[in-house]
């Protein structure tokens, strides 16, 4: 366990040098540091201990001409360091909610992990923020979960994208933190929107009004 603290400055658009903070969260022994690991150094390890606290790693990475930092955060999963990781959820960009296919109960704990994430993070309303569910470990024969039954949960609660993966074999994994950063791009196009739109409002409504001061 690492324990950095990061701070980041408070963010309108992305710009080119862009700085974006996705966090890995569930179950303890899902395989986040292993998705972590295959992503950014392109290694694997089979007898990787248990993270403590939390931990992250930086990487470069260009989506759809977009320049951007990726830094992906790695908690801990097991129940016993809860308090050690809920304080690093603010300022997340996007969080990937993991479970592992061989694994039933640790897809049934994402209502859990999207509970946390929203309550630590101070996150309004969860159904519009950038998630991303990742089902790992795709090359164990022994699976539990169907794609099926993934797919309507995404669908129930916010059309969340779902990425089968596998850190062993790197399955999907490159596609799993690209889409992480699209989402993000995507939601950041819409605010400037928003603010663009709302500057013409109020300028329209001071030239009809003229009792107004
Ligand atoms: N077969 C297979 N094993 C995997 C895969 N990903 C991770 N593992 C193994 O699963 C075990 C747990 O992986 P971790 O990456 O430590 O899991 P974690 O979610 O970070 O666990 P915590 O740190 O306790 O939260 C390790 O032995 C990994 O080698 C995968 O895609 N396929």
């Amino acid at each position: 366990a690492q324990g950095a603290r990061v701070q980041r400055g408070h963010r309108n658009a992305v710009s080119p040098s862009a700085l974006l903070k996705v966090i890995l969260l569930g179950d303890g022994g899902v395989g986040k540091s292993s998705l972590m690991n295959r992503y950014v150094t392109n290694k694997f390890d089979s007898h990787l201990f248990h993270t403590i606290g939390v931990e992250f790693l930086n990487k470069e990475l260009e989506v759809d001409g977009h320049h951007v930092t990726l830094q992906i955060w790695d908690t801990a999963g097991q129940e016993r360091f809860r308090s050690l990781r809920t304080p690093f959820y603010r300022g997340s960009d996007c969080c990937l909610l993991t479970f592992s296919l061989d694994d039933g109960q640790s897809f049934h704990n994402l209502d859990n992990w999207k509970k946390e994430f929203a309550y630590y993070a101070d996150v309004k309303d969860p159904d519009s923020f950038p998630f991303v569910v990742l089902g790992n470990k795709l090359d164990v024969p022994e699976r539990q979960v169907s794609g099926e039954d993934v797919r309507r949960w995404c669908r129930d609660n916010g059309g969340h994208p779902y990425f089968e993966t596998s850190a062993k074999d790197a399955t999907n994994v490159a596609s799993a933190f690209e889409e992480a950063v699209r989402r993000i791009l995507a939601l950041d196009d819409r605010a400037d929107h928003l603010i663009h739109t709302n500057t013409v409002d109020l300028e329209k409504k001071t030239h009809s009004d003229p009792t107004c001061c």
